[in-house]
């Protein structure tokens, strides 16, 4: 099928626009809801029907010139085309259905988005990959490179750490790989390399040259399938917790994107799971962006994690900040206290895309008064709360948070309390 004009209905959670046309919906890139558009090189996928472009007939009055030359190739930004208030209200709408079928604990429960004042230049990591002498971000659904010189979405510190690494490291990157750009100590950038290519001894000449100026302030190279990175200066990522406190990472491990939205989103955990005096069971702790708010007023926290660099991770940062907490290096399943006497009057989580499906009966059977779940997916976060409810539980509170800006990813946090309770 060639091309075929139709009417985009709504924004689909990975971006693209779902058209309506006479042959069924098309999914295609940049088109805003309300717009009558043309979908070309339309294509069968699975079951869906795919466009590879689209033109737009009628433009909608969210339209925006999208600031950045790239956004069509790159794909890191879809929704750059569509004004603030369009990117916030398709967000919502995505969560809205994705727990529609969820119980709330009354009518009076509805749904929210809190969006930054910084849409632009708010991103402290930044993920790169090369291949053929080209360094820039992945195309979305396919594997080319876009190789761009600037990232509008990046922090000032990690833009110039991009020219950087473009002038300085890329004429010396065999093969193909990955690098992870992030901001270290002194807000300088540290380099996180994974590659399977044997790199040349002239690319860690130039990370030690880097380092040795102060330029980057660490960097660590995992090449040629070796198990043991090597360490250059200190790699660590330094951030601040929801509450602003200085805390490390993991050496290429997760951190929140957007720290005006990531302090939002922890005063609403912190409101809402009451941790005053109460136990709290933490799963998918990290390393500790939620876990010392929660530790500073808890009688007990037990935070729980898979990653064992983030849990190292979590342990100084308490200790830098005299904090307590008993920190588990373990999947989140083995984390659950299952004894009849170890009582939780709370649970927090904050799992991967996937969710946490396995862990939602036993965290039931806990009976807390309260569960925080902090969700990076809505299809995943609608699934376990459904689970949940079957369980006595409905949705308290609710509220979407615009973390990525330009992108469709939202974060929500949800909270969940025994019906009895409601
Ligand atoms: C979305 S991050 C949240 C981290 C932290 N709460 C924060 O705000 O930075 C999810 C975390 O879950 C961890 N994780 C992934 N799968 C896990 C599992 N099966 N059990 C425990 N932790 C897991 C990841 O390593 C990651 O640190």
């Amino acid at each position: 099928m060639k091309s075929i004009e139709g009417r985009v209905r709504g924004l689909a959670k990975d971006g693209d626009a779902v058209v309506e046309t006479e042959r069924g919906l098309v999914f295609a890139p940049g088109g805003l809801p309300g717009e009558r558009v043309r979908v070309e090189d339309v294509r069968k996928e699975g079951k869906l029907l795919r466009a590879r472009r689209l033109v737009v007939l009628e433009p909608s009055a969210s339209r925006v010139e999208p600031a950045c030359a790239h956004v069509a190739r790159c794909g890191g930004c879809p929704w750059m085309h569509g004004s603030a208030e369009a990117q916030a209200e398709a967000k919502r709408a995505t969560v809205e259905r994705a727990l529609a079928k969820v119980p709330r604990a009354s009518s009076a429960v509805s749904l929210a988005i809190t969006q930054p004042t910084a849409m632009f230049a708010y991103r402290g990591r930044a993920r790169l990959a090369w291949k053929g002498g080209a360094l820039g971000l992945r195309a979305r659904r396919d594997e080319r490179i876009v190789d761009v010189e600037r990232c509008l979405v990046l922090r000032p510190e990690l833009d110039a750490a991009l020219a950087l690494v473009r002038a300085r490291l890329r004429a010396h990157l065999s093969g193909s790989g990955e690098m992870q750009l992030a901001i270290g100590a002194g807000g300088r950038a540290v380099i996180v390399i994974e590659t399977d290519a044997v790199l040349p001894r002239a690319a860690f000449a130039e990370l030690e040259a880097m380092v040795a100026e102060g330029t980057v302030a660490g960097a660590s190279v995992r090449a040629g399938g070796a198990s043991v990175a090597t360490r250059i200066g200190d790699p660590r990522e330094v951030g601040r917790d929801v509450e602003g406190r200085v805390i490390h990472g993991a050496i290429g491990g997760f951190s929140q994107a957007h720290d005006e939205i990531n302090a939002a989103l922890g005063a609403r955990v912190i409101a809402w799971a009451e941790p005053q005096g109460a136990r709290v069971l933490e799963l998918y702790c990290g390393h500790g962006n939620l876990t010392l708010a929660l530790a500073a007023r808890a009688a007990s926290v037990r935070a729980v994690e898979l990653s064992s660099g983030a849990t190292e991770a979590l342990r100084e940062n308490l200790a830098v900040h005299d904090l307590r907490a008993e920190v588990i290096t373990a999947d989140a399943l083995a984390g659950v206290p299952t004894g009849k006497k170890e009582r939780v009057d709370v649970v927090v989580l904050d799992p991967p895309r996937t969710g946490a499906k396995e862990v939602i009966d036993p965290i039931a059977a806990l009976r807390a008064a309260r569960v925080v779940y902090v969700s990076c997916d809505p299809a995943t976060l609608g699934r376990d709360l459904e689970r949940l409810a079957t369980h006595g539980y409905v949705l308290a509170r609710v509220e979407a948070f615009d973390m990525f800006p330009q992108t469709a990813h939202v974060e929500t946090v949800a909270l969940m309390i025994p019906r009895a309770s409601s």
